[in-house]
């Protein structure tokens, strides 16, 4: 079995409303997703906004109730744990926004030292020690642990946020969008930081993206989401050479090639996409499905739907 086993996993939302005519009483967020992530590897999640990737990962940490499906981490059965405290300490999430995930109140002190109070009894002094221990991991000065979130840069934000993210040893890492909020030239500087740690720190990371050149960078495999299912699988190396799903050949087409040598490949490549897209996108979805993955305009709650029987 491998570290991380999702398997048929499926988060339904309870909403009222209606698309393409009919009445529906739920949103199927995540629709029968499994993945197997390997320790030391990194899976990517990949698919337009609303595919149900934010999702999957919050289902895994436990932060969103699994309508079906199960997820073994490290050997043991977490999907919808009561005691959530022992997988939480060993999987960590980082988030899309380090300007909103870092609160503006607190020094960075408070910040990353608040998982070490949740879980480790360390006086003023250890626990000062072990954020500006943190901090140099990071990249960050140790003075820095005075100072408040607006003082850093964007880079320097989410170097914060994984600082606080490693501060408890984490194993496993969801990565949800970590650099989609940073300029482009100070994304490959977090990217590059964030594998330099993955080996010192013998972590495993689920990154979630829409930037199919970020993923490709990072992952080892890699699945692809479309409205809360998986369209394609595959190692990244399967899935950038030969991809299968016309929604796929979409996300790879759209991926800018600089090479003038491969430009007029690539401009054939796009024109097939194209009439391919146009030809068959729809023999793909039915629209009974569609209608259920779809977000119409509703009223929404927060909790997750046990399957119906
Ligand atoms: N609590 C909730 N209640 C109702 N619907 C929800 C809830 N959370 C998410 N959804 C819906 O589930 C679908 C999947 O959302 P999710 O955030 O997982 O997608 P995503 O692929 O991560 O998108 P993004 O890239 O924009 O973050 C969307 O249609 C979303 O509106």
């Amino acid at each position: 079995m491998a570290f991380l086993e999702v398997e048929d996993l499926k988060v339904h939302f309870p909403i009222k409303g209606g698309i393409f005519g009919r009445t529906i009483d739920h949103v199927r967020a995540v629709d029968g997703v499994s993945l197997s992530l390997e320790k030391g590897k990194t899976y990517g999640l990949v698919g337009e906004s609303g595919s149900g990737k934010t999702t999957t990962g919050r289902a895994i940490i436990g932060l969103e109730k699994a309508t079906a499906g199960t997820v073994t981490f490290d050997g043991q059965d977490i999907t919808n744990l009561k005691n959530k405290s022992d997988v939480r300490k060993d999987v960590q999430m980082i988030f899309q926004d380090p300007y909103s995930s870092l609160n503006p109140k607190k020094r960075v002190l408070d910040i990353v030292s608040e998982p070490l109070r949740n879980y480790e009894n360390l006086t003023k002094k250890e626990e000062r020690i072990r954020v500006q221990e943190l901090m140099e991991l990071v990249g960050l000065s140790p003075e820095s642990i005075l100072k408040y979130p607006h003082e850093f840069s964007g880079g320097q934000r989410q170097r914060i946020g994984i600082a606080r993210a490693v501060a408890l040893k984490p194993k496993l890492i969801i990565a949800d969008e970590p650099v989609s909020a940073l300029d482009v030239s100070v994304q490959a500087q977090v990217l590059n930081f964030m594998q330099d740690i993955q080996e010192e720190l013998d972590l495993t990371y689920l990154f979630i993206g829409h930037d199919l050149g970020v993923i490709k960078h990072m992952c080892d495999n890699i699945g692809i989401m479309y409205r809360g299912r998986y369209v394609e699988e595959g190692s990244t190396e399967e899935i950038f050479t030969n991809p299968q799903h016309i929604y796929t050949k979409r996300l790879v087409a759209a991926i800018p090639d600089i090479d003038p040598k491969n430009r007029e490949a690539q401009r054939q490549f796009r024109q097939e996409v194209k009439t391919e897209y146009e030809q068959s996108f729809n023999d793909y979805f039915d629209e009974e499905g569609l209608a259920y993955q779809l977000q119409p305009v509703t009223e929404t709650h927060r909790v997750a739907l046990p399957e119906k029987g």
